[in-house]
């Protein structure tokens, strides 16, 4: 056990898919794993493991935001030998060519969170994808004909920006999409020499304003789901 999480020591497989959304892993653990066990009920951060495949695996949420995350990242590492570890979350697109229902899968991920600037001293660094996870999800993705963009995208400490348009210079710059996590995941999966990618579906976007409901972000963002698990078989 650890403070925020209650599984049994080896209850969570070596490979966790991670998505922001409590309510997603539910419905990931459902839908995708044969025979899942809920190894986690603390905060109502529900947590399950079954196996995919014949593979063991699990299924974490993280809550929204890199605080909230890093808190499960650091435990699952720490306290629970996780190896793997996927995000599975939605972003908001910055791009005319990123449409709402596309994938993306996150080579790197700018921040705008003070998180390493305290860790590194006010100097950058960069914080990037395991390479190997993020080819097998790039082919698996191609090869079932989901579109999907690889790149830089932005983890955001804020949802909801007093200066809408600030995103702009971001989207000058190539970055993709906005979430809330994946720089935490992969300053942490450094740290620690662990491989970590984030997948990611477009709910919403910020050029258009095309919203995706509640109800179909925690329920039918399963291609992603299936990118996520077949690029962790195997691992
Ligand atoms: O869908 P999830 O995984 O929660 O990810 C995105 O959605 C939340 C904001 O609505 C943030 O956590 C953001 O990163
Ligand atoms: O962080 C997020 C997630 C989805 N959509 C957004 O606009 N921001």
């Amino acid at each position: 056990m650890s403070v925020h999480l209650n599984a049994e020591p080896g209850q969570i497989a070596e490979t966790v898919l991670l998505p922001g959304d409590p309510l997603r892993a539910r419905h990931i653990a459902e839908t995708f794993f044969e025979h899942p066990v809920q190894h986690n009920s603390v905060r109502g951060m529900l947590g399950y493991t079954g196996t995919y495949r014949g593979q063991r695996v699990s299924v974490q949420g993280t809550g929204m935001g890199i605080a909230s995350s890093m808190i499960y990242v650091n435990e699952l590492i720490r306290d629970y030998g996780c190896q793997n570890l996927i995000r599975v979350g939605t972003c908001g697109s910055y791009q005319p060519d990123v449409h709402v229902r596309d994938l993306v899968l996150a080579q790197a991920a700018c921040t705008d969170s003070n998180i390493n600037n305290i860790r590194f001293g006010h100097k950058n660094f960069a914080p990037i994808a395991d390479f190997g996870l993020l080819l097998r999800a790039y082919q698996i993705a191609r090869e079932r004909g989901f579109t999907t963009h690889v790149g830089n995208i932005m983890s955001s400490d804020t949802f909801y920006h007093d200066d809408f348009d600030q995103y702009k210079l971001w989207a000058a710059y190539g970055v993709l999409a906005v979430e809330m996590e994946a720089a935490g995941l992969y300053t942490l999966a450094a740290k620690h020499g662990v491989k970590a990618l984030t997948v990611l579906t477009v709910s919403d976007h910020l050029v258009t304003r095309e919203e995706t409901t509640a109800e179909e972000r925690q329920q039918t963002f399963n291609q992603m789901i299936e990118v996520a698990l077949d690029a962790g078989l195997g691992l």
